[in-house]
């Protein structure tokens, strides 16, 4: 009763001192002074509203104490190799239980999530697909391609690139995995027996390499020139984003412009835009030139064009003769062909969505392959037993490169795979601001917070998977998954927004591996529990992974 009194007078001595307040604005104001000043000011209680609704809210989940204004900024401004620890700390120590825990970046608040039950509601929901502001540093390179676009934007362009993912169009891929695997290998000999080396910078070229072919068409030959304007562009801009992320102060545009890490931030984006642009026009050159002679020949033949499953024109001959050699089609050119003339997608467009093909399809790969490598290393056993299944799909040669079919046999091989992505994910945290209020857990997490999935940690629970730093690709058995919570394990995220290009990952995957074991033994050299991890936007390890390397008889 005492409290509801007290709240009553506390209410209306409010609303006299605001009914006085106005009624001096009134009287010595103009009309606009009056409008601007009352506008001001129901924006200013309001946002104290929810301001004071979303502090209250977040303030309930358990988490280290924050300082105002800065709130736990300070305690991740430490060096890069440490940032990983720290977040992953603050969860182990607030959320173990809940597998929820709270931080403040600055006025932001973030929830980190590490169990199945509370990913799902995110991650599931068609509503919470807005990626966090962290993403923001990606823009400049990027743009709002498929990866950090949002509302109708997003959706139009996931139909329109879906089918660059069909099972056909990888197929034709699987020559371009098995040309970069083989030039691996043979870069791959000059390390024969020697004691150890780091093989994470021979795969990412090797990566480099793939994706760059298959999105624009273009064979740039890192593995064999990796002092290229273009590779040493992608390496140091992605530096960079990863410095900006790591580094509070630096998020400002303002005060980024000021440092020597901008200066090369805008030398990296003129080579990669200015090389993206170029292919896009001499391909599109290309594409015009093709369609002139296709008109001619079809006019003189009669032949007939190819269609897909829903009757569309691919662009090439059912008759491979007619036009020469049926060509490879790049994702650059299905994305010219649904362009429509620039009526759909204009040249910016189409850019933004070759450099995403760029960023993400070849450092999640180059970290996935080099993992597992390193785990297949530690574990002789597993080694055998992968190699073993290899040979069997390929009939005993260990030359020949392996069809599609057969990349698809190696059944224990994808388990290795998976369980390599279980202990190391390629993308280690996964960021989405909530437009709206969604329920995790018991708490209530209010609109305005950034959600963090913690998928490095989400695959550790040892509830789910028993002795969880143990590297034991039978967990991947079908019979062991039977029951699995489905967001137990997400490397590829899950729900809607989930990775486009999972299927060409792993088969791509393959296809290197695949080729790396038949022509040697690998060893690991560092063991898993020195290694420092750098969780930035790719799970790497610090120092590279040291190997060593015997050829196989
Ligand atoms: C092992 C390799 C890979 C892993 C572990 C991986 C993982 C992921 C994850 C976790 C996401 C969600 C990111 C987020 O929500 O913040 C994602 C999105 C995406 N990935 Fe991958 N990825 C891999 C390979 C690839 C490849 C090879 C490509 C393309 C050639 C690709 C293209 C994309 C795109 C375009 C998105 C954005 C999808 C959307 O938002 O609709 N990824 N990937």
């Amino acid at each position: 009763m005492f409290v509801n009194m007290f709240e009553n007078v506390e209410s209306y001595v409010q609303s006299s001192l605001v009914v006085q307040f106005f009624q001096m604005i009134f009287t010595r104001f103009s009309p606009l002074t009056v409008l601007l000043t009352t506008t001001v000011t129901i924006w200013l209680i309001n946002y104290n509203r929810r301001r004071s609704r979303l502090v209250r809210l977040i303030e309930k989940v358990p988490g280290p104490p924050a300082l105002p204004f800065v709130g736990n900024a300070i305690e991740i401004n430490v060096e890069p190799d440490e940032v990983f620890a720290r977040l992953t700390g603050v969860r182990k120590l607030f959320g173990r239980r809940q597998g929820i825990s709270r931080c403040w970046m600055l006025s932001v608040p973030y929830v980190m999530i590490s169990k199945p039950e509370c990913v799902e509601p995110i991650l599931s929901s068609p509503k919470h697909i807005d990626k966090s502001s962290d993403y923001s540093y990606l823009h400049p390179w990027l743009g709002t391609g498929l990866l950090t676009s949002f509302g109708s934007k997003w959706h139009s362009r996931r139909k329109i690139l879906t089918p660059a993912f069909h099972f056909k169009i990888l197929e034709d891929f699987i020559d371009i995995f098995n040309e970069q695997s083989s030039i691996l290998v043979r870069k791959l000999s000059k390390e024969v027996n020697k004691d150890s080396f780091n093989i994470f910078p021979y795969v990412t070229l090797c990566t480099l390499d793939i994706v760059c072919e298959t999105a624009m068409g273009q064979n740039i030959k890192a593995q064999s020139n990796s002092d290229s304007d273009y590779v040493k562009a992608v390496y140091e801009i992605g530096s960079v984003v990863q410095k900006r992320q790591a580094r509070f102060w630096m998020q400002s545009d303002f005060i980024f412009k000021l440092t020597e890490d901008y200066k090369t931030h805008e030398r990296c984006l003129k080579i990669l835009h200015g090389f993206s642009y170029g292919v896009i026009r001499e391909r599109k050159e290309q594409m015009k030139t093709a369609e002139l002679l296709r008109k001619n020949k079809f006019d003189q033949n009669n032949n007939k064009l190819s269609v897909d499953e829903n009757g569309n024109n691919t662009g090439m001959f059912d008759d491979e003769e007619s036009f020469g050699k049926k060509k490879r089609l790049a994702f650059l050119d299905l994305l010219i062909t649904a362009s429509g003339n620039g009526s759909i997608l204009n040249d910016e467009d189409i850019r933004e969505e070759v450099d995403t093909f760029m960023f993400e399809g070849h450092d999640t790969t180059s970290a996935a392959v080099s993992w597992c490598l390193f785990l297949i290393g530690s574990n002789l056993n597993i080694q055998e037993k992968a190699l073993q299944e290899i040979d069997e799909v390929m009939g005993g040669d260990r030359d020949r490169a392996p069809t599609m079919k057969e990349l698809n046999e190696m059944k224990y091989l994808e388990c290795c795979i998976k369980e390599a992505l279980r202990l190391y994910p390629s993308v280690p945290l996964i960021a989405r601001h909530l437009k709206e209020d969604v329920m995790i857990d018991k708490y209530l997490i209010p609109a305005g917070t950034t959600a963090m999935i913690v998928t490095y940690q989400l695959h550790r629970n040892p509830e789910i998977f028993k002795n969880p730093e143990r590297y034991d690709p039978d967990r991947f058995l079908p019979e062991n998954c039977i029951g699995r919570h489905p967001y137990s394990y997400i490397p590829f995220s899950a729900g809607p927004r989930n990775c486009i290009g999972q299927k060409f990952a792993i088969l791509e995957e393959k296809a290197i591996i695949s080729s790396v074991l038949r022509k040697y033994k690998i060893e690991a050299v560092d063991r898993r529990e020195d290694l420092t991890l750098l969780g930035e936007l790719i799970l790497r390890p610090k120092d590279g992974l040291a190997v060593k390397i015997t050829a196989r008889q």
